[in-house]
């Protein structure tokens, strides 16, 4: 790895997916933490069939592997911030146990995510007032965060309230930038708004986390028409792994090591595994980093696209 402030890992995903259980579920913890190794990650995100923190922390000491962090659906509007934040403290104590370093918080209320609604065009949008209440929660969230020396980063997500750049600035905006980081999904803002770098350039300040994802445009354009899921979407092969989608990574890469950023940047591709080959295409976008994103450095400036 030529650059050492930056982590390089991949999801679980991949090989098994938390919103349908039923799909790669005879890929064990063993084999996705032996396909990480072969493909050379230093680590990865942890899913939802992860063992309890001291089994776990076995398997990837074996292996040198390590954990970046974790997803949490917060329903701070639906449910209120002290029912969140109970579940969240424990939480927050697991990741602290497998010695992670961020908190991967979405908001999930009215989120038709893991519904049949097209993901397209019937996502939730908050009122003033509900923005007041996630804004002020996750500024909660934040603090617990940090007593697990985690920092919160807050992912923006197709089909929640928190999808578009516009969304993101509001969030950004009324939360306080101590305690509420942001986690930037290529493939998420790709699909919700055209474009990936102006969101970048804008918030890089407070970005503490980093999913590479790619997108398949023609699948994607597809799928608008149809009026799909975002289930349906990934199951159809709306996403991919860099290197294998529209998704240029050269410029977001380079805009991540002009401006410093420390910490993980996390393959994470939702794809059907007995249709893409879990461990064909950890390899496959390997070698798109290694040919295309590892050779470059500082000097080779990100065009700043308008
Ligand atoms: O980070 C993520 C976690 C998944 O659960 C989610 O559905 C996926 O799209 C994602 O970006
Ligand atoms: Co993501």
């Amino acid at each position: 790895m030529s650059n050492q402030d930056i982590l390089w890992g991949i999801a679980p995903i991949g090989w098994r997916n938390d919103d349908i259980p039923e799909i790669g579920a005879e890929n064990t913890l063993s084999h996705l933490l032996g396909d990480i190794v072969v493909a050379g990650f230093q680590g990865t995100e942890v899913g939802g069939f992860f063992p309890e923190a001291k089994v776990l922390n076995k398997e990837l000491k074996l292996r040198n592997l390590k954990i970046a962090g974790q997803w949490f659906s917060a329903f701070i509007i639906r449910d209120g911030i002290e029912e969140v934040s109970t579940a969240f403290h424990k939480y927050c104590q697991y990741l602290q146990d497998v010695n992670a370093a961020v908190a991967v918080v979405s908001e999930q209320t009215y989120s038709v995510q893991g519904t049949d609604k097209n993901v397209f065009s019937e996502k939730p949008c908050f009122t003033d007032a509900e923005w007041k209440t996630l804004c002020e929660g996750l500024n909660e969230l934040g603090k617990i965060a940090e007593q697990y020396g985690l920092k919160l980063v807050f992912h923006h997500h197709m089909g929640t309230g928190v999808q578009t750049l516009a969304e993101i600035d509001r969030l950004m905006e009324n939360t306080d930038s101590n305690h509420v980081h942001l986690l930037y999904d290529t493939g998420h803002i790709y699909v919700s708004d055209g474009d990936y770098m102006t969101l970048l350039n804008k918030h890089i300040d407070r970005i503490k986390h980093v999913h590479f994802k790619d997108t398949r445009r023609d699948v994607m354009e597809d799928c608008k028409k149809q009026g799909k899921s975002f289930m349906q979407s990934f199951l159809s092969g709306m996403f991919t792994v860099p290197g294998d989608g529209c998704i240029d990574f050269t410029e977001p890469y380079k805009k991540l090591l002009e401006c410093d950023y420390k910490g993980w940047i996390v393959i994470e591709a939702e794809q059907d595994p007995s249709v893409a080959h879990p461990l064909e295409y950890a390899l496959l976008t390997r070698k798109y980093i290694d040919e295309n994103l590892l050779i470059l450095s500082k000097s080779d400036k990100a065009v700043t696209i308008k």
